[in-house]
C-alpha cells in the first residue's frame, strides 16, 4: 500500500506537487494520470525516497521509504530516468541490484525470464533498445518480489506485443494482490489495465475513482441511433434539437444525441415515422472523460 498525506513538493517558488492525500491500494492496479508536467514522476521519485517532501508524508506499507529494511522486497519502481551503466551486462546489473539488497542470485535468471530478456542476458545494457530497455527496468522493479510496485511510463518505446505483455503483467501483479501504480499517457491503454485511477492536474488531486465510475463521472453519456436516409435523419434531427437534445453526425447513418436518452429517441422516432437501423447507449472512453476534467490543467497547452 502506499500512503499519500498532503505531500507538498516545491522547487523554488514552484509547487510542483500540492498536498496530494491519497491511498493506492493492494490487489488492484492503479492508473496514475496527469497532463505533462503534473507531477506524476516527482510523486514517484518522493515515494522512493530519491527525493524528500517539502510538507506532508509518503509511506509504503506504513513507512517512509528511508526505513525500510529491505527496500527493493518491499517496493520495486520502474522510473522514467534510468541510472544504468552502460558498459555492464543486463545480467550483471541486475546482480549487483541483487547483492546490494540481499536478493539471492538465482532470482536473477527468475526476472530476466520473466521479462524475456534471458537470450541477452550478457550484452552490455548501452546496446539495449528503448523497448529492452525499458524490460531491464522492470525486471530490476521485480527483482526483489516486492508487495509495491510503479511503473511510470511503462509501456513507453514498446511495441503493440510489448504493450500487451506489459497490461497482462500488471493485471497478474495485483491479481497476486500486490499494490500497481503506474502512469501512462495512453488511456486506450490505461482503460484496458487499471481497476481504479488517480488523476492530477498542476499538482493537485482531481479524482480518485473506480475507472467505471471516473469515466461515469466525467462524461456525458450520449445515444447512438443510425437512421438510413438524409431526409429521416434530418427530420429526427430537428424534431430532437427542439427537444433540447444536441445532436452530431457520427459514422456514416449514425447520429450522435446528447440529452435525450434512448427510450426518448425511439418513441420520438416511432411517432414520426422515421425508421431505425440501430438504437443504443454510446459508452464514453477514458479518453474523452479524461479531457473533460483536465482541460483547465494543461499547463503546456497549445491554442490553436
Ligand atoms: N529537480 C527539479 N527541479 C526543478 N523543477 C523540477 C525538478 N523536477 C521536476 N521539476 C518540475 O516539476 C514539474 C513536474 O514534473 P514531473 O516530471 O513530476 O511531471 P510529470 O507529471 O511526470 O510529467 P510528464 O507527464 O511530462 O512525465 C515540471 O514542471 C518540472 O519541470
Amino acid at each position: 500500500m502506499i500512503t499519500l498525506r498532503g505531500l507538498t513538493k516545491r522547487y523554488g517558488e514552484k509547487t510542483v506537487v500540492d498536498g496530494l492525500t491519497c491511498v493506492v491500494a493492494p490487489g488492484s492496479v492503479t492508473g496514475f494520470l496527469g497532463p505533462n508536467g503534473s507531477g506524476k514522476s516527482t510523486t514517484m521519485r518522493l515515494t522512493v525516497g530519491l527525493d524528500r517532501p517539502t510538507a506532508g508524508s509518503v509511506l509504503v506499507n506504513g513507512k517512509p521509504y528511508a526505513e525500510l529494511k529491505h527496500p527493493l522486497r518491499e517496493v520495486g519502481a520502474l522510473l522514467e530516468a534510468k541510472a544504468l551503466h552502460p558498459g555492464r551486462s543486463a545480467g550483471r546489473h541486475l546482480l549487483a541490484m541483487a547483492r546490494s539488497n540481499g536478493i539471492p542470485a538465482a532470482r536473477v535468471e527468475e526476472v530476466l525470464a520473466t521479462v524475456g530478456l534471458t537470450d541477452v542476458a550478457g550484452k552490455r545494457a548501452g546496446q539495449f533498445s528503448l523497448g529492452m530497455g525499458q524490460r531491464l527496468g522492470i525486471a530490476g522493479a521485480l527483482l526483489g518480489d516486492p508487495g509495491v510496485l510503479m511503473f511510470d511510463e511503462p509501456v513507453n518505446g514498446l511495441d503493440p506485443d510489448g504493450v500487451r505483455w506489459v497490461r497482462q503483467l500488471m493485471r497478474s501483479l495485483a491479481e497476486e494482490g500486490r499494490t500497481v501504480f503506474v502512469s501512462s499517457h495512453l488511456m486506450s491503454e490505461m482503460q484496458l489495465t487499471a481497476d481504479h485511477l488517480v488523476v492530477i492536474g498542476k499538482g493537485k488531486l482531481l479524482a480518485d475513482a473506480p475507472v467505471d465510475e471516473f469515466i461515469a463521472g466525467n462524461s456525458l453519456s450520449s445515444v447512438s441511433v443510425r437512421v438510413p436516409t438524409p431526409v429521416e435523419r434530418d427530420t429526427l434531427a430537428r424534431h430532437l434539437l427542439t427537444r433540447g437534445a444536441a445532436v452530431e453526425p457520427g459514422a456514416a447513418d449514425e447520429l450522435v444525441v446528447t440529452g435525450a436518452g434512448v427510450g426518448e429517441v425511439g418513441d420520438l422516432a416511432h411517432e414520426l415515422g422515421v425508421r431505425l437501423h440501430g438504437l443504443g447507449e454510446r459508452t464514453a472512453s477514458l479518453e474523452q472523460a479524461y479531457m473533460e476534467l483536465t482541460a483547465s490543467s494543461v499547463e503546456y497547452g497549445v491554442t490553436a
